[in-house]
């Protein structure tokens, strides 16, 4: 029978296995396979997420991707080897409850972060994002349930992936993912794992960000089999806000971009850049025609001054 693990703040989750001792201090958030707490390790330790699973089956899956990731990650010496701490079962009134304790992310979703900070930030986030897609998918793995509640932002811009229960060998088929951002609802190709897959799922998610209303309406619209590329790929070339992304969004949602390390440089060149370029030059330093100018312009303002004191 699935368990429902719901503790209160000062419930101190003591492992079975290796006695890590830690205290919760609020709940993070709860989703359909688990909850996640906010938590402190005793004695002394730092801030922790706690996740427990609703079904054991389930979260012992979640845990054997995320410790292959690990392995993986460190053997390719990255620092992302450190996101999973700890793997245990919390026994409490004869029953075993298995949870991992992973990095606390402090951050906000992206769709809030956006909501909050402004579109300008979209840029900068997507880039990110795109790249720790890629880098997933070159250890092999591809994140499948990527959707804004996924993807926290802190309050720098960094992005980090959460939940990594839909995470899929490549090749094999797509076990979680949420219709909107899921390329079969979109009758735009199979749900077998691909680094095009999650690149659809990014394009997928920008739109919501920035045409959420009109998402809304084409996935209500019609028949499940009338659904498709067409009505996609129109509201791309016709909406005013999502102009900037267009040229990247068209080629995402066909699959034509092979994978997301392709998609990232084609992002960094012609989404970024041109952005990046734009802020460049508002700061740009006074051309050298005006400094003589201003050099002026203060001498009589001092004048001008002095008159006035004397
Ligand atoms: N490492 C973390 N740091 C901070 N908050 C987190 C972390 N992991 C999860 N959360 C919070 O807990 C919520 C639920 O976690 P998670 O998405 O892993 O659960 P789930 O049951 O798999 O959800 P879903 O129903 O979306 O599949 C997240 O939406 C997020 O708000």
């Amino acid at each position: 029978m699935p368990l429902d693990p719901d503790f209160s703040p000062g419930t101190v989750v003591t492992g079975k296995w290796k006695q890590g001792k830690y205290v919760i201090l609020r709940t993070l958030g709860k989703g359909a396979n688990g909850i996640v707490y906010l938590v402190q390790r005793e004695p002394g330790g730092g801030r922790y997420a706690l996740k427990m699973g609703f079904n054991g089956v389930d979260l012992q899956s979640e845990i054997n991707v995320l410790t292959s990731l690990e392995s993986r990650y460190s053997q390719a010496g990255h620092k992302s080897a450190s996101y999973l701490k700890e793997v245990d079962d919390y026994r409490t009134n004869g029953i075993d409850i298995p949870f991992y304790v992973m990095k606390y992310v402090r951050g906000e979703p992206i769709h809030h972060f956006i909501q909050k900070h402004g579109s300008d930030w979209i840029t900068i986030t997507g880039l990110r994002l795109l790249k720790k897609l890629a880098e997933l998918h070159r250890l092999g793995y591809i994140f499948c349930d990527l959707k804004p509640q996924n993807v926290l932002v802190t309050r720098y811009g960094e992005v980090e992936l959460i939940d990594y229960g839909g995470v899929s060998p490549v090749g094999r088929s797509a076990k979680q993912f949420t219709e909107w951002y899921d390329r079969g609802y979109w009758n735009a190709g199979s749900r077998v794992a691909d680094p095009e897959y999650d690149v659809f799922s990014f394009a997928l998610l920008l739109i919501h960000l920035l045409e959420g209303d009109e998402l809304q309406r084409l996935a209500g619209e019609g028949l499940p089999q009338l659904r498709g590329m067409g009505p996609l790929t129109a509201l791309i070339q016709r909406s005013e806000r999502l102009s900037p992304y267009k040229g990247w969004l068209a080629q995402a949602v066909q699959g034509k971009f092979e994978n997301a390390e392709i998609a990232f440089l084609h992002w960094k060149k012609h989404v970024y850049g041109p952005v990046k370029r734009q802020r460049e030059s508002r700061s740009e330093p006074a051309p050298r025609w005006l400094i003589p100018s201003f050099a002026l312009s203060a001498l009589i303002m001092a004048g001008a001054i002095m008159f006035l004191f004397r």
